[in-house]
Parts: C-alpha cells; sequence; structure tokens
C-alpha cells in the first residue's frame, strides 16, 4: 500500500475518492443529514455509557488530515458501552473536523443546517475482532461518538489541545500528550441519534455504528482559529496548506433509518 493519495482540495478530495475508492458510492456511507422528524424514536434503546476513566492518552499528532488524540487500546480500560452496542467498543483516538474562517465544517448536518466543527471519537470492537485494523473492515467493527461543536465562549478544556497544536503544524508531526480523558470534552446530555455508516474519509469502510450526541459543546472562535494553524502538508514540502475544510458532505441515505434515543 503506497501512501495517502486523498486529501480535501479540488483534485484529490471527496468528490473525487470514489476513482481510487468505490466504496464511496455505496450504499451505507457517511456522514449523512439528519432530518430530526425522520428519525424514529427506539425506546429498546438504552443510554449510551462512554466510560473512560481509566483511560490512557499516548500522543497528538499530525496525519495530514486531522489531529488525532492516540489513547492504549490493548485492554478495556476506555470503552463505550450501552445504546445500539452489543458489547462494549475500546477507544482508540479522536480526532476533529473543522471549516474555514467564518465557516462551519462539521460532516454530519441535522435539518441541512451545519456546525463549526465536529470532534469524533472512534472507538473498536476487541471482543469480536483482534485488531483495529480488522475490525475497521468489519460492518460490526467500530463505533464513532460524534459530538458536534458550536461557537460561543471559550471551552474550559479545550485549551489543552489547542495549546499542544504548534507540536504538531505539519503531517507526520507527533508529541506526548499524557493524562488527558476526553470526558471533558462530552456535553452534559447524552441523548443521541444512531445509524449504521461508514468512515468519512478512505478507505471509507463501511464499518460504522454511529452514535452522534444531540446536545453541541460550545467552543470560542479564537480556540477554533488555532486548529486552522495547522499544515496538511509536511514541513519539507514547498506548498503550504493551512489545514481547514477537512470534511465529507453529507452522502445519500440510501433507504436507512436513523434512531433517535428517548
Ligand atoms: N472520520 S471517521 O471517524 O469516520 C474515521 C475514523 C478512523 C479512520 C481511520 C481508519 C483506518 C483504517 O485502516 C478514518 C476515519
Ligand atoms: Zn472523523
Amino acid at each position: 500500500m503506497t501512501g495517502c493519495n486523498w486529501g480535501y482540495g479540488k483534485e484529490d478530495g471527496p468528490s473525487v475518492w470514489h476513482k481510487n475508492y468505490p466504496i464511496a458510492l455505496g450504499k451505507r456511507q457517511s456522514p449523512v443529514d439528519i432530518i430530526p422528524d425522520e428519525t424514529v424514536r427506539d425506546f429498546s434503546l438504552g443510554p449510551i455509557v462512554p466510560d473512560y476513566d481509566r483511560c490512557t492518552s499516548v500522543n497528538i499528532s499530525n496525519n495530514g488530515h486531522s489531529v488525532v488524540v492516540e489513547f492504549v487500546d490493548c485492554d478495556d480500560r476506555s470503552v463505550i458501552r450501552g445504546g445500539p452496542l452489543d458489547n462494549p467498543y475500546r477507544l482508540k483516538q479522536f480526532h476533529f473536523h473543522w471549516g474555514g474562517k467564518g465557516h462551519d465544517g462539521s460532516e454530519h448536518t441535522v435539518g441541512g443546517v451545519g456546525y463549526t466543527s465536529e470532534l469524533h471519537l472512534v472507538h473498536w470492537n476487541a471482543i469480536k475482532y483482534r485488531s483495529f485494523r480488522e475490525a475497521s473492515k468489519s460492518s460490526d467493527g467500530l463505533a464513532v461518538l460524534g459530538i458536534f461543536l458550536e461557537t460561543g465562549d471559550d471551552h474550559r478544556w479545550l485549551h489543552v489541545i489547542t495549546d499542544a497544536l504548534y507540536m504538531v503544524k505539519y503531517k507526520g508531526s507527533v508529541t506526548d500528550f499524557k493524562d488527558f480523558n476526553p470526558r471533558c470534552l462530552l456535553p452534559s446530555s447524552l441523548h443521541y441519534w444512531t445509524y449504521l455508516g461508514s468512515l468519512t474519509t478512505p478507505p471509507l469502510y463501511e464499518s460504522v455504528t454511529w452514535i452522534l450526541l444531540k446536545e453541541p459543546i460550545t467552543v470560542s472562535e479564537r480556540q477554533l482559529a488555532m486548529f486552522r494553524m495547522l499544515q496538511f502538508n509536511a514541513e519539507e514540502e514547498d506548498e503550504r496548506m493551512r489545514m481547514e475544510n477537512n470534511f465529507r458532505p453529507p452522502q445519500p441515505l440510501e433507504g436507512r433509518t436513523v434512531l433517535s434515543s428517548n
């Protein structure tokens, strides 16, 4: 497998991903537009339980597409359970998607309206699969908890992440990032929508049970602007490209139903 040949530009962006990743035209692609009135209340859906209190964050890195915080996932120290999930899924990493200055950058939209940004906490089914890589190719392999970000006051804890961004400005950079518990990024309500979808970036595998929290968290424009000082390119590359608008637009629902917790 050669390196990444995709991006978010005109030549390599979401509209041409299908050339190298034909599943982009598949039947359970993500993100999608969530139309609240068309979601189905499922009273059998229990609460979602993120249990991150024994999590071990390892590092923060720039992979040329987003900024990613990775966690130790060799045991069940930090998992998400309940809701639509048949067993606990291990926390592997979280990352963000955002827009340009004054532009929305969420991936999922609600009633056709986007948010300023979207946080994805990525988990994998270690009960059924032996590795994240194997799980990522399986229809019930991954669970991604999606949290919308809206602009307003400073987020009390986001500075811990934005203070580290200068260390990972360029693609391929990584730095230690210990003792961060993503529980501080959750909104107060865990009411959610859930549906079966895919990774929103190549390889676009249709392996994700999406769980989207209805309540957004609030971050400031200043905090969000820090993400835009990141670059898509490596330090040694001539072409400087600001990391922004790293989101895929909504894809066809293709007959899927979005379920709603209470
Ligand atoms: N935006 S997302 O949460 O759907 C997401 C999560 C994780 C990956 C990496 C998959 C690597 C497979 O080998 C890609 C995308
Ligand atoms: Zn994502």
